[in-house]
């Protein structure tokens, strides 16, 4: 039935006329289009067939007789006067069947079997559900680690970002997070990773039963920007699309960084000036836009809980992405080198991570607990030099004694896996900080 309806609906869609124009110039990998400003828009998308390939590239700029297409690949073997096809708007139709599945922004599958698509096809530009009947944050999740179920904790619709430099451990604990959370579909938004770590994360990391309820879309570096700046908004559309079907959704994206990347590749090809060191001005909205599209869902539907990961060069939380992602998002959780060389992973830094579900994600003596927990790591790594140094004495102050002598137990259980849920969770810290394990 899905097939036939799939098939009706794209028969209908089809054009009697192919509409096309000419190219006018080749400059930089940047086409400019003569014959079709009368019908496309910003976005749209042209078809071009060269001796040795058939190849798509989309409107990024117009001017009165001409358009500004980015090709999807390098425009070589296309020539002034060669036709282009005008497509229209793109839109992508998700299925059931693409659970389990690895696909292209544009819809298309990477994994060598065929893919069906659904009979509704969506734009990759939707719209966040209305403010004004939007559920609030929901209940708690389980997430199988004992930082993300006691003090970060992460509720239902919540948007979190999780920041770092490189190599320091955001692709797999983004892993552990589609295996541990408690999710009906997860969708996996792969933006500009090298393309043997696509291999690697899908098999090492996911695993067969995780990919089973999962709908991968990637665009590795290599790829055009276009694709690795679709990757998002079509996992968000693949997402919408299973959060309307009443599913809860888990939205991982590794990185927001790439996304931005592309998006200044792009609009710096189609005339945009670079003002945010850098960045384009008109990224900040696209950006905000793209979060606000994840969330919580209004009426039947489910909710979109994201991660979202970001590069943070030098640690440099200022820069202009991670600035940005972190003033979006409902929480951020900083990964750090230190921790991370010293083999203890994830490597959260619970004392700068911040979780915006809470005091309310948490009952009052959870609060307490989460509250005792920061202090006392905190009085540990304050002292932390000078206990080195050799230059604490025991008993002088019995408060950063027992931090001394918990600290251990409370580094040991941030990186602690757990099946037991948050209710759980916490009882194992309020045996620690009682004393009793
Ligand atoms: N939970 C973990 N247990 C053991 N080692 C880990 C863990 N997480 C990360 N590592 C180590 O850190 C390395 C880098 O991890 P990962 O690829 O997740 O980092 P990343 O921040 O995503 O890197 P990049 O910025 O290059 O994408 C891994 O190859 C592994 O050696």
């Amino acid at each position: 039935m899905t097939n036939l309806a799939s098939l009706g609906h794209q028969i209908s869609a089809l054009r009697a006329l192919k509409e096309s124009g000419r190219i006018t110039s080749i400059k930089a990998g940047v086409l400019e289009v003569s014959g079709l400003t009368h019908r496309a828009c910003l976005g749209d998308v042209l078809g071009l067939e060269t001796n040795d390939h058939r190849f798509e590239a989309e409107v990024i700029g117009l001017e009165e007789n001409t358009l500004i297409a980015l090709p999807e690949r390098s425009p070589a073997g296309c020539a002034i006067g060669d036709s282009v096809e005008f497509r229209g708007g793109r839109r992508i139709a998700p299925d059931h069947s693409w659970l389990g599945r690895i696909i292209d922004p544009w819809g298309r599958p990477l994994d060598g079997r065929p893919l069906v698509s659904g009979p509704n096809p969506m734009s990759l530009d939707q719209s966040p559900p209305p403010a004004a009947r939007r559920r609030g944050l929901g209940q708690r999740m389980a997430t199988g680690l004992n930082v993300f179920d006691t003090v970060l904790p992460l509720v239902r619709g919540q948007r979190m970002g999780i920041f770092a430099g490189s190599g320091v451990g955001k692709s797999h604990l983004l892993g552990q997070m589609a295996t541990g959370v408690d999710a009906d579909v997860r969708v996996i938004a792969l933006i500009g990773e090298r393309g043997r770590e696509l291999g690697a994360f899908v098999n090492d990391i996911l695993g067969e039963e995780v990919l089973r309820h999962s709908v991968v879309i990637a665009a590795t570096s290599d790829q055009s920007p276009l694709l690795r700046l679709g990757c998002l908004p079509a996992a968000l559309c693949v997402s919408e699309f299973f959060r309307d079907q009443g599913k809860q959704v888990l939205l991982l994206a590794d990185s927001v960084t790439r996304f931005a990347e592309a998006y200044r590749e792009i609009a710096v090809a189609g005339g945009e000036s670079p003002s945010l060191r850098g960045y384009p001005a008109s990224m900040t909205p696209a950006l905000m836009r793209l979060a606000e599209r994840a969330g919580p869902g209004s009426g039947e539907s489910g909710d979109i809980t994201a991660l979202m990961t970001v590069l943070v060069a030098g640690s440099d939380m200022e820069e202009p992405i991670a600035d940005l992602v972190r003033g979006t998002l409902d929480g951020h959780i900083i990964l750090e080198r230190k921790i991370a060389e010293r083999g203890r992973y994830p490597a959260v830094d619970v004392l700068k991570s911040v979780s915006r579900s809470l005091p309310s994600a948490a009952s009052l003596i959870e609060n307490h607990m989460i509250s005792e927990m920061r202090a006392t790591i905190g009085l540990y790594e304050r002292a932390e030099p000078m206990i080195r140094a050799g230059l604490h004495s025991p008993g002088a102050d019995p408060s950063l004694d027992r931090a001394i002598h918990l600290w251990p137990r409370l580094d040991g259980f941030i990186s602690e896996r757990n099946a037991l849920g948050p209710e759980g969770a916490f009882r194992l810290l309020a045996d620690i900080l009682s004393g009793a394990r």
